[in-house]
């Protein structure tokens, strides 16, 4: 399993499966500090480029067809199991890593559907300000627009601010900004994290991954959430 990693994730610069322990305590040290104080934290270049362009060329070839995605969300079912992002998601250290940056144990999600997703944002698709349902949320970032498609979000505490649709212009100045680059992961505080993607635009889509984690182990999405998500109760 971590060879097949290991073509997948920068272990030198990551090395999650403890080849180089120094390293990878200093990089959970940063990752961790950032996570605490924001709920968010930022890892550029995880995934190796050429990883990142074999999994772009997948998704473009087989992910863009109606019947494969509601909305611009392919649930986890459609993803085939032989996909290395599939592996990544199931591949231990990488929930023991997860678990480190939290300060808690984090599980899998079990959802059939929502555990882990691909999301393609075409020109003109925007997903507005919102919380996940899961308590942890892993972004992995694979094509990136011509122009938008940037992840904001607000920094905790500030996300507790009013729930609900839109972001009142008075937090505006709250709200932080990454743009979309290939090969980043973003870990975020889920049901936590409020966020949302800014509009997306040019011929070149937006692909991003999303891995759930939570803080109890078997967790499920409810069968409203799934239609709403989904389109689909199973
Ligand atoms: O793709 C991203 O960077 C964020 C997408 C998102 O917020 C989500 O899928 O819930
Ligand atoms: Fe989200």
């Amino acid at each position: 399993m971590t060879r097949e990693v290991d073509s997948t994730v920068d272990l030198d610069r990551y090395p999650l499966d403890r080849r180089s322990v120094t390293r990878l305590h200093e990089v959970i040290e940063r990752a961790q500090a950032d996570f605490l104080v924001s709920g968010v934290t930022v890892l550029p270049e995880f995934l190796r480029p050429a990883a990142v362009t074999e999994m772009a060329a997948d998704v473009l070839s087989d992910g863009l067809g109606d019947a494969m995605r509601f909305e611009y969300t392919v649930a986890c079912d459609r993803i085939p199991d032989s996909s290395p992002l599939k592996a990544l998601y199931r591949w231990e250290p990488l929930r023991e890593f997860v678990s480190q940056l939290v300060g808690e144990q984090a599980y899998r999600s079990a959802d059939e559907l929502g555990a882990m997703t691909v999301q393609i944002h075409e020109n003109g698709d925007v997903q507005d300000w919102h919380y996940d349902m899961s308590d942890y949320t892993v972004m992995l970032h694979i094509v990136a627009p011509q122009r938008g498609g940037a992840l904001e979000y607000i920094p905790l505490p500030g996300a507790f601010i009013e729930r609900g649709g839109g972001l009142p212009m008075r937090h505006r100045h709250m709200v932080k900004m990454l743009p979309t680059v290939p090969g980043t992961l973003v870990l975020h505080a889920g049901r936590r994290s409020r966020h949302r993607v800014t509009p997306v635009q040019g011929e070149i889509p937006r692909v991003s991954v999303h891995m759930a984690f939570n803080a109890r182990p078997g967790q499920r999405l409810n069968a409203h959430v799934r239609r709403h998500l989904f389109g689909r109760e199973d």
